[in-house]
């Protein structure tokens, strides 16, 4: 099972974001964390920025809306240059409708459950995305403490996948460090969010490859990858 980690340029430097993205050469998607401080209590970027971004580099940009009205602004983001983009089924009026639209603009369509919204209610809209996001801590900030109380909520998300036959991407964001992310592999995840634990290091690039064999190497091992 091929797995992916995608760093969060929220910790970045944003005066050098062309050169921080270029950093993580090796990384499968640059994580962009869009906050408008409405949906979450932070500011970051919005569409000029992700479409300098696009032109800057080839890396694919995995775009995260932490927004307000995503319905009307996520496909935007599809337009700026984004390969995915992320709206969190809380601020979305329409998710099904809004889904198939950012397909429909070329892009991967992704979901984001924050960490107290269950995923059972969403069952059906599954074979609608792409990728799925479980929040490992409450959105808005960096550098936050691993939430594994979410570890179940991973394993019954995976579980839904199987049961559907879903090429879904299951994707975790938020503390994903080298001390967390193999419970996060064990419990499911493809697709790591790595912020603090990819710049904060001494070599973003290397930190990039040793996050992605540590997460090879506990989904080799784990119940839900065997029958793959
Ligand atoms: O969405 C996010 C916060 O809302 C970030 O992507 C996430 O927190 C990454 O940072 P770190 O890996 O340092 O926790």
């Amino acid at each position: 099972m091929a797995v992916q980690i995608n760093p969060s340029i929220l910790s970045a430097d944003f005066a050098r974001l062309a050169e921080e993205a270029k950093a993580v050469q090796g990384a499968d998607a640059l994580h962009v964390d869009v906050m408008d401080n409405h949906f979450v209590p932070n500011l970051t970027l919005g569409v000029p920025v992700v479409e300098s971004l696009a032109r800057a580099t080839d890396t694919p940009l995995d775009c995260h809306l932490m927004i307000e009205d995503p319905d009307r602004w996520a496909p935007r983001y599809v337009e700026a240059g984004a390969s995915s983009v992320t709206f969190h089924v809380e601020a979305a009026a329409a998710p099904v409708r809004l889904a198939r639209e950012i397909r429909a603009k070329g892009a991967r369509a992704s979901m984001a459950l924050k960490p107290a919204t269950p995923i059972e209610p969403f069952e059906d809209l599954l074979p609608e995305l792409d990728m799925l996001l479980i929040m490992t801590v409450e959105p808005g900030f960096g550098g936050q403490a691993f939430l594994d109380i979410m570890l179940p909520k991973i394993r019954r998300t995976r579980e839904l996948i199987k049961k559907h036959g879903l090429q879904l991407w299951l994707q975790v964001d938020g503390g994903v460090s080298a001390s967390t992310i193999e419970q996060c592999a064990d419990a499911g995840a493809d697709v790591f969010v790595a912020g603090s634990a990819v710049y904060g290091a001494q070599d973003p690039a290397e930190a990039v490859r040793a996050l992605r064999t540590q997460a090879e190497t506990a989904t080799a091992k784990a119940s839900w990858a065997c029958d793959h």
